[in-house]
């Protein structure tokens, strides 16, 4: 199995490049489904993620090809409603298919996707979003039937904004005859991200972003392209790792407010952060400043996907910070890796942490627990007095375009060993 092994104690410096966001993508790629056309997708990284979701699109009849960031998807001809039991159940994210599907073709057959290492993640406000549109939903050993009975556009109101069901629910609410209201959206820049593509083929979206939106449906669509935005996570953890090794950060793109929630709290720590044309640049502190309480929430709040690597951030802080993971419910399995490095973190509850800054990590073993978590040990080796080893990186590929070689460019001793 894949590892990395990571001298710590370099500079992480220099001009940061990297392609557009995961979590964007992958929900524009299913999208691609809708138009019975060509779709072409700029600013694609080729994460373990994005190449699951091309073999899925092949299931189905899509032809898809890759070259130099471009996905080209021609969806002229979907051959199938049956979405291959592994996929659903390898890659949780996988369902966002549905909606796409449903929008496309009269019957849609595909497996629950069960729950994941973070925690639990029902589809129940997919389902019942989905259902609001007229679609009737079996459930029989975990399969779900989709038929459409009286498809058309309705009022669906979200008790929590999840950005999956969010998503579930616009795609498949663009072909809906009629007008959909959806209240208490996910407001995720992810989700204004898919926006613009579905209005790219001709669908009429408005308000993603907002705590409304509004979806006219329209017959037929057409050709699309359209450009993923910059992948704030990502470009959020490559900080964190200059912040953690003293280095100056230059990162070429940015989109200023779907960095904020994340610069703020490096600010917090003590980093100097400024825009500088399309980007920003990093400049760390001589000492980590400890941050009292660090909560994640949905966007416009402080991002559960970075909450791992800023665990690893206040390891090394001057003081005691809290962690309240209000998102996932089994969202600090990285700990126990940042402890062996040397971090002081107990747990209060499930949701809650208590980290209390040491002086330095020292370089170990330890095993990627998730995608994130996996980040967060990179961070920690990449900091740390002497040498990681740094296993199950597969879950770190699902979401980060050749770690180890954006690493190495920007001064890291990091080397990945098949
Ligand atoms: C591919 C993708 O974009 N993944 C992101 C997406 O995941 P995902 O779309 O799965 O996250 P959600 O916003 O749906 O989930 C948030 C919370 O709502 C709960 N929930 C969700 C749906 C549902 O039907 N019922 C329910 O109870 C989940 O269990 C979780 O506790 O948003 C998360 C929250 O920002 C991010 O961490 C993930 O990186
Ligand atoms: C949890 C994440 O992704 P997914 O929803 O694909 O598991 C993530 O990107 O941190």
């Amino acid at each position: 199995m894949s590892k990395y092994i990571v001298n710590g104690g370099n500079k992480i410096e220099g001009r940061l490049s990297i392609r557009g966001a995961k979590n964007s993508v992958l929900p524009i790629m299913a999208a691609s489904i809708l138009n019975e056309n060509i779709s072409i997708i700029h600013n694609v990284p080729y994460i373990s993620d994005v190449k699951f979701m091309i073999k899925i699109l092949e299931s189905v009849g899509c032809r898809v090809k890759y070259e130099d960031g471009t996905l080209t998807i021609d969806s002229t001809v979907i051959s199938s409603g049956e979405i291959d039991e592994k996929y659903v159940t390898k890659m949780r994210s996988s369902i966002i298919i549905m909606g796409a599907m449903i929008g496309r073709l009269d019957y849609v057959k595909i497996n629950h996707p069960g729950g994941c290492a973070i925690g639990a993640r029902p589809i129940d406000l997919h389902l019942k979003a989905i259902k609001q549109l007229g679609i009737e939903i079996k459930e029989e050993s975990g399969v779900l039937y989709c038929t459409k009975e009286d498809y058309k556009g309705s009022s669906i109101n979200f008790e929590y904004p999840s950005v999956g069901a969010t998503e579930n629910a616009m795609l498949a609410a663009v072909k809906a005859k009629g007008t959909t209201k959806i209240y208490n959206p996910a407001r995720e820049p992810e989700i204004e991200d898919l926006q613009d593509f579905l209005n790219s083929m001709g669908a009429k979206v408005t308000g993603a972003g907002t705590n409304y939106i509004e979806i006219e449906g329209v017959e037929k669509l057409g050709r699309a392209e359209h450009t993923v935005i910059p992948d704030r996570i990502a470009i959020g953890t490559y900080m964190m790792a200059s912040a953690m090794t003293s280095g100056t950060l230059e990162v070429d793109k940015v989109v200023i407010p779907h960095m904020e929630a994340i610069n703020d709290k490096l600010r917090m720590a003590g980093c100097e952060i400024e825009y500088i044309g399309d980007g920003l640049v990093l400049k760390s502190p001589k000492t980590i400043q400890a941050i009292d309480l660090v909560r994640t929430s949905p966007h416009p709040g402080f991002p559960t996907d970075m909450q791992a690597q800023m665990t690893a951030l206040m390891s090394i802080s001057n003081g005691t910070s809290l962690f309240y993971e209000t998102i996932f419910e089994n969202r600090f399995m990285h700990c126990e890796g940042l402890n062996k490095m040397g971090a002081n973190i107990k747990y209060i509850t499930e949701k809650i942490c208590m980290v209390k800054g040491v002086k330095e990590f020292m370089g170990t073993k330890v095993k990627s627990p998730d995608l994130r978590g996996g980040a967060s040990l990179i961070l920690a080796a990449l900091a740390a007095k002497g040498q990681s080893e740094i296993t199950d990186i597969y879950h770190v590929e699902r979401g980060y375009e050749s770690i180890e070689t954006v690493i190495k460019s920007l001064g890291g001793d990091i080397r990945k060993v098949d």
